[in-house]
């Protein structure tokens, strides 16, 4: 069982024009609205494929009761948290070039009690489960540690962590020592504090936040595939994508097919680079299914002197 954490969980509001023109009143072509927030999209990949899976997430407002119907209507089993505030809306503009217009809201801050009551119910549900994978932004006023505290308090419990996070709070809980981070290249460039021009850059940087105390690094590079760095050295793989539909959701359902494969080595680099794929290939942030998901495009460098070849 995989519990899933979004503490900022948004309606994924995605939204067809012709052209986005600044400044100007556009009528879509079409829009649709999704459940949407990190966790929230890799507990929809795991479904999706049949693994177990519970996504806790936190529920404010018409929006929030609208996230947990999308969600149960989707037959994804939901812990919802009621907080005082709205849950947010995250808004797509696409246009027919590809180009993506992404305004993602901040949430409404979370009370120290509903803090209490989150942390609560991700103990409930983590009882006996594999993972516990915290992902997304933070709502104003949470501390930046609060995945690193999650991180200490699993490790006594033998339950291994995942986090997703961007800004202060992944280098927190990097230093936590989390089994396994999912930075993507621009929040592995913060995390390290310089650019993340080359797969190199990337397999520096992920060994860096290894020695800070962070298990396994599994970095997401777009277009450029992923790289995975943990114990057994470092792996690369690419699964190249000829017309990107929407790239919303991909890194969260890369990271729901490495975990679905053992979140280990290359067999689950490949499965996670073929989730990720298959999602740029669907509209919004629709999450793929068995049948989305090509094996076939995906390949994997295991050359034992990767790491080294790739820095020099
Ligand atoms: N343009 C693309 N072509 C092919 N695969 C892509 C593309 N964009 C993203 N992906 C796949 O999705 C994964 C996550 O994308 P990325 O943008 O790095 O993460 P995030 O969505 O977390 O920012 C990548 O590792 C890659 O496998
Ligand atoms: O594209 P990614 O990084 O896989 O995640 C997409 C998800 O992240 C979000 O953009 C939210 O990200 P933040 O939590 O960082 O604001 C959601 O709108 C969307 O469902």
């Amino acid at each position: 069982m995989i519990v899933t954490l979004t503490l900022n969980p948004s309606l994924d509001r995605t939204i067809d024009v012709d052209r986005l023109v600044q400044g100007t009143m556009t009528r879509a072509r079409s829009a649709r609205i999704d459940p949407g927030g990190k966790g929230v999209n890799v507990s929809r990949a795991l479904l999706a494929n049949r693994a177990p899976t519970v996504a806790v997430v936190t529920s404010g407002g018409a929006d929030g009761e609208q996230l947990v119907r999308l969600l149960e209507g989707d037959g994804i089993a939901v812990h919802a948290v009621p907080v005082a505030g709205r849950t947010r809306s995250n808004v797509t503009i696409v246009e027919p070039d590809g180009v993506v217009t992404k305004v993602n809201e901040p949430g409404e801050p979370l009370s120290r009690d509903e803090l209490d009551a989150v942390a609560d119910a991700v103990l409930a549900e983590a009882e006996g489960a594999s993972w516990v994978v915290a992902c997304g932004s933070l709502p104003p006023g949470v501390p930046s540690d609060i995945y690193a505290r999650l991180c200490e308090f699993f490790a006594s419990a033998g339950v291994r962590v995942a986090v997703d996070a961007s800004g202060p709070a992944l280098p927190a809980a990097v230093g936590a020592g989390p089994h396994l981070v999912k930075p993507n290249r621009d929040e592995l460039a913060e995390a390290v504090g310089r650019p993340v021009a080359s797969v190199g850059d990337a397999v520096e940087a992920a060994c860096e936040l290894r020695e800070r105390g962070a298990g396994a690094v599994l970095a997401s590079l777009g277009a450029d595939g992923a790289v995975l760095v943990d114990e057994d050295g470092v792996t690369a793989g690419t699964a190249p994508v000829a017309e990107p539909r929407s790239t919303v959701g991909a890194g969260d359902a890369l990271l729901a097919g490495f975990l679905a494969a053992g979140a280990r080595g290359a067999p689950a680099l490949a499965e996670g680079l073929a989730w990720g794929a298959a999602a740029v290939r669907l509209p919004a942030s629709r999450m793929p299914r068995p049948g989305d998901i090509r094996r076939d495009i995906v390949r994997i460098d295991t050359r034992p002197d990767l790491g080294r070849s790739l820095i020099a």
